[in-house]
């Protein structure tokens, strides 16, 4: 067989392959009209999910997980696109790796709007400006997004997924090899991740280091300067056509950022597998053992809980918390409803959703 014979069986396969996304969408229209009639929510992430663990279970490969789940993560996007076209606020600028957490759940056909705050994307979803949000809640090493904490507590607004992405660096620059770079660009977090990739290749030339406040502002002005370089996501050195010199230079490949997308009104159906975040203001009292005996409750009713993180009440004069509080399982859980029976006062969940590990 000839190349030219083997492109035109791929040619024959990718029209077939059209015509069933084709078909596939038209059958998301109706879907799209159904719910439109009911007024029912397009996003359902437990169902995405159900699907691509369907599609995992049958594949005899070559394709890979990773690469099932993204195609099928592009043809969700594309699918609610179809049934009504969304817009989605994430914390910018353009090229930051929430523009990438954001893209890679809602592809690319949706409509973005980049803002320059977290304070900010809450409001856009608040106001229902967008239909949803896309903000980082932790890094694993670096830890928990306070302000990202502090917003879910005063804002109403409800957690419809979480997504977990690996947080890779590159150095891009139009220098041919490092000897040629006299200024690095980056933020003071990359700076701090990539320092053992720093030592190693600019231990005799040291270049000066210059903070700014984003990784994407670093590519931009690498992309200005050739005798620059900058530390900074790939989709952002992709953005200003800056060519990447090294790849995955972070000291530690297991950084990974979690974010949450956020909508004003959202409610998963249970999917079998899932979180729950809530926040927690439990009476405030000198009275002993007020949280001990609220976790308590928690293991009495086999509640996995994966993190608690305590935070002060703002204006308090006193050393009073509230608490930051996500456990495995559903709201709707016998289990977890005994909880609410007890503490129900005190508590407001935040969001059930699908767990991603
Ligand atoms: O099943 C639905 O509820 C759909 O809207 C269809 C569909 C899909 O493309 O399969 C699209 C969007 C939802 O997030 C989940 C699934």
């Amino acid at each position: 067989m000839t190349l030219e014979d083997v492109r035109q069986e791929i040619d024959k396969l990718d029209d077939t392959l059209l015509e069933l996304l084709n078909q596939r969408m038209n059958w998301v229209h109706k879907v799209g009209e159904i719910k439109n009639k009911t007024k029912a929510v397009i996003y359902r992430p437990e169902r995405e999910k159900q699907i691509i663990e369907r599609l995992f279970e049958q594949n005899k490969g070559p394709l890979n997980k990773d690469a099932i789940e993204a195609i099928f993560l592009e043809i969700f996007a594309a699918a609610r696109n179809i049934e009504l076209p969304e817009r989605i606020a994430y914390l910018g600028p353009e090229g930051s790796f929430t523009h990438q957490a954001a893209e890679s759940r809602f592809g690319a056909m949706s409509e973005y709007v980049t803002l320059p705050t977290i304070k900010a994307v809450f409001e856009a979803v608040e106001t229902e400006r967008v239909r949803f949000g896309v903000i980082p809640i932790e890094n694993n090493q670096e830890g928990i997004v306070y302000e990202t904490v502090d917003l879910l507590n005063e804002t109403q607004v409800n957690i419809a997924a979480e997504l977990k992405i690996p947080v890779h660096f590159t150095m891009a620059t139009e220098a041919e090899n490092p000897s040629k770079i006299k200024r690095i660009y980056s933020k003071d977090i990359a700076f701090r991740q990539c320092r053992g990739f720093l030592n190693k290749y600019f231990e005799q030339t040291h270049p000066e280091e210059i903070q700014v406040e984003s990784t994407s502002k670093a590519a931009k002005l690498a992309a200005e300067d050739p005798e620059a370089a900058a530390i900074c996501s790939e989709i952002a050195a992709k953005l200003f056509r800056l060519p990447v010199l090294f790849k995955n230079i972070e000291d530690n490949s297991n950084n990974r950022t979690r974010f949450f997308i956020i909508s004003k009104t959202f409610e998963n159906q249970p999917s079998g597998n899932d979180k729950t975040t809530l926040v927690a203001r439990l009476p405030k009292t000198d009275e002993s053992g007020v949280l001990a005996n609220f976790l308590m409750d928690f293991k009495e009713q086999n509640i996995n809980l994966t993190k608690i993180e305590s935070r002060p009440y703002k204006g308090d004069e006193d050393f009073n918390f509230w608490f930051f509080v996500e456990l495995l399982g559903y709201h709707k859980d016998e289990k977890f409803q005994e909880i609410l029976n007890k503490h129900g006062d005190y508590i407001k969940v935040l969001g059930s959703y699908v767990r991603n590990a």
